[in-house]
């Protein structure tokens, strides 16, 4: 699956346009990571792809047509959204929060059926996270959580997941394996679209980036080649070296590093 966007201008009126000419694409088997300032309309961008807002201009595109006039189960066949705020209210066991990713097929008003129990079980094996099938979701730590929550946008069967800063106020541990586990859905042939603070992240999971700069356009492309001194400076005004080194699997490796 191809997600496209075309020319594409986001906002909340035609008063208030956040971002225009929005001009990039992601594919299933790639990690776009989305990069960009605080306010710059990372969430806006994400809102308008999953048609919780109408494109001031432009168009979004999957396979090349336009999804204007999808309805919202048509596009969760293809699109899952993971947001950053998810406690329920309340304490459900994991297997039935991962079971929830089935309410597209299964209906408000429908019984799972066998088929929906084996797809949310494979859900859960493919992220980790199977032997927390009988843990009270509120009972586990963070990066559990969202390794859960990314499990159930999984059960849903989608081709792309869209992930709305999937490590934010996780640890340092956490944050790792919820990207290793990102990663491995690259591996399975997933799409995944991500919004983060860390350009280290695009680095880590050799990722496409769409940077997004206030009065400059998206800048997009591969991580090595975007993520550089100049365009951190320009985008975050801050001074950042990159570092390169070779690790001992012979895999070139860069970080940023701030210089103060
Ligand atoms: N519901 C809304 N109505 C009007 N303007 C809004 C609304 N939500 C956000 N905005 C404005 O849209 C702009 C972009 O906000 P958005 O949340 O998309 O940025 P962001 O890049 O996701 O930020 P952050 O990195 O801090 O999460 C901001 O100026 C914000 O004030």
């Amino acid at each position: 699956m191809k997600l496209e966007l075309r020319n594409l201008a986001c906002g909340y009126s035609e008063e208030k346009e956040i971002l225009e000419q929005i001009n990039f694409e992601v594919n299933t088997g790639e990690i776009c990571c989305l990069l960009g300032p605080n306010g710059v309309g990372k969430t806006t961008l994400f809102k308008t792809i999953l048609k919780l807002l109408k494109p001031l201009g432009g168009e979004v595109r999957i396979d090349g047509e336009d999804i204007a006039r999808w309805s919202p189960a048509r596009l969760a066949k293809h699109l899952a959204y993971v947001s950053q705020f998810h406690v329920p209210p309340f304490p459900y066991y994991v297997k039935d929060v991962v079971l929830l990713g089935r309410m597209n097929s299964v209906g408000y008003f429908g019984q799972p059926k066998k088929q929906d129990y084996q797809i949310a079980e494979q859900a859960m094996e493919d992220m980790g996270v199977r032997h927390l099938r009988d843990e009270v979701y509120t009972d586990i730590s963070g990066g559990e959580r969202q390794l859960v929550m990314i499990a159930r946008a999984l059960a849903q069967e989608p081709d792309m997941l869209v992930l709305d800063e999937p490590t934010a106020s996780l640890d340092y541990g956490n944050m790792i394996r919820v990207m290793r586990q990102i990663v491995k859905l690259k591996e399975k042939g997933y799409g995944v679209i991500m919004t983060t603070h860390s350009p280290d992240q695009a680095f880590m999971c050799r990722s496409k980036v769409a940077l997004l700069q206030r009065s400059a356009p998206v800048k997009f492309g591969d991580a090595m080649e975007i993520i550089t001194r100049k365009n951190l400076k320009e985008a975050y005004k801050v001074d950042v070296k990159i570092i390169q080194f070779v690790d001992e699997n012979g895999q070139r490796v860069r970080m940023c590093a701030p210089t103060f």
